[in-house]
Formats: C-alpha cells, structure tokens, sequence
C-alpha cells in the first residue's frame, strides 16, 4: 500500500461561522504534482495552511510525511512558497537565500544557490536589492527560497503569478523533472492550462472537493476539452 505524503481525512474548518473546508479527504502520493484549484476563497491556501501545521483543523485529521499535523519536525524536509512573498527587502536575492539555506540546514549553499538560481533566471540579479525587484522577480526569489536543498516535497501557493510565459514554461518543465526524480508536489494555480499539466486535479468548490482525478479523466466525465471548462462546469453545477 502506498503511504501518502500529504493525507487530510474528513478534514473540516471553519472560520468564526463561515465553514471554509466541509468533510474533505485528499492525499498526495510520493512522486505526483497534485494541482489544487477552485474559485477564489475556495479554501486552497486552508488546506495548505493545514499541510503545514500553520492551521488546526476543527474535525478530521492531517498528516504528511505519516506524522500528524502540526509537526514542527517535518518543516525541514519540505519546500513550501506562500501567496505572498516573505522576503528580506534590505538584503539582496542572494543574502536572501543564503538566509533560507542556512536556516534550514542546507549543504553547500554556493553551488545550491547557483543552481536554484538558474532555475528561476536570477543568475543576473542576484547581487541587487530584493526591494529593487519586480513582482515577478521576487517570486520567483520565493521559488528559488522553495527549491533550496532540493526537498523531497514542495508545497507551492500560485507559484507562477505575475512570471512571464516562456520562464512559466520552464518552471514547469522543472516541477515535471522533480517529480520525474520522485519529488512530491501539492501547487495551487487559476491558471488553467498549468492545471493540464499536473497528475491530478483537486477541485475546490463551496467548502467540498467535488473532483480529484487525472486531468484527461476530469475532460472525459464532463465531456469537455479543457481543465478550464471542468472548472466552469462544475461551477455551473453546482
Ligand atoms: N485567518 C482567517 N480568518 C478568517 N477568515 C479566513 C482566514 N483565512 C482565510 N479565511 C477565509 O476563508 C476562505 C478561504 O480562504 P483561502 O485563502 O483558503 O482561499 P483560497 O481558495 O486560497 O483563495 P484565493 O484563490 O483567493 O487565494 C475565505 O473566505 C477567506 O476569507
């Protein structure tokens, strides 16, 4: 039997009155990119927020890596990117990761932080000032911070916002090489055609997970050609 990496059973959340997450169960097996989506303030960011020990849950139970949720332990073996950057604007792209590296216990932080580097394209700005960085540019700096010491699961809050289509590209051809090598990957996205190119697709609706399959699979229950039709259907649906 396979042990998921991340599992939430029956999992519900509640904010003052307002239920966010109704009775959900999930997994994310070892070596897939699970895409979470679903309508904005469907309760993706809860549910990574519960991965990662950030939130309790009110009901239902939540593991990764087999141990319950929250653990501080298990902070170290993963990769996680926040919707928004969490970054040191006073120090540079460099300092920033020499930061994370170090604080996670990271081997060889120089040549680990050439190469999370040139996955994002920052190679060239590395010694600037994060407050002098775009948008883009200090996401994809939080990328870099995910990647560092190449965890064996990543958790990626709408890693791609605001990046330019060609370095979406690669970034993505990268998430599909990690997961090649048997990295785990749970990421949330709007953007539909990123959402073609995970394992599975959890989507989010009204608090409930109304579908978790392939991609292709979703396509042919709903009879449509694309992620993003799913999506609207489903919407309509409901
Ligand atoms: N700490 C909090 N206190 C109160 N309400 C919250 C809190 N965090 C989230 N919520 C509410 O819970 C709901 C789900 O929020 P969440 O951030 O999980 O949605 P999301 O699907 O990630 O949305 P988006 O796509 O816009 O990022 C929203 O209605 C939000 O306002």
């Amino acid at each position: 039997m396979t042990i998921a990496i991340i599992e939430l059973t029956d999992v519900s959340k509640k904010y003052g009155t307002q239920v966010v997450l109704d009775d959900v169960s999930f997994a994310v097996n070892p070596g897939e990119i699970v895409g979470l989506i679903g309508p904005s303030g469907a309760g993706k960011s809860t549910i990574i927020k519960i991965a990662l020990g950030m939130e309790v849950v009110d009901a239902g139970n939540a593991t990764v890596f087999n141990k319950k949720m929250p653990e501080r332990q298990i902070l170290g073996e993963l990769g996680y990117m926040a919707q928004s950057d969490a970054l040191y604007e006073q120090l540079s792209g460099r300092e920033n990761l020499e930061f994370f590296a170090e604080m996670r216990g990271v081997k060889n932080i120089d040549s680990e932080i050439e190469r999370v580097a040139e996955i994002v394209d920052l190679t060239p700005h590395l010694d600037k000032y994060a407050s002098g960085y775009s948008g883009g540019m200090k996401r994809r700096l939080s990328l870099a911070i995910a990647f560092l010491g190449n965890p064996k699961l990543l958790i990626l809050d709408e890693p791609t916002v605001g990046i330019d289509p060609s370095l979406r590209r690669q970034i993505w051809h990268e998430l599909q090489t990690m997961r090649n090598n048997g990295h785990t990957i749970l990421v949330t996205t709007h953007v539909m055609d990123e959402a073609e190119l995970v394992d599975r697709v959890a989507l989010l609706l009204g608090g409930k997970l109304i579908a978790n399959d392939s991609p292709s699979k979703l396509e042919d229950a709903y009879h449509v050609d694309t992620i993003e039709e799913v999506f609207l259907m489903a919407e309509e649906e409901k």
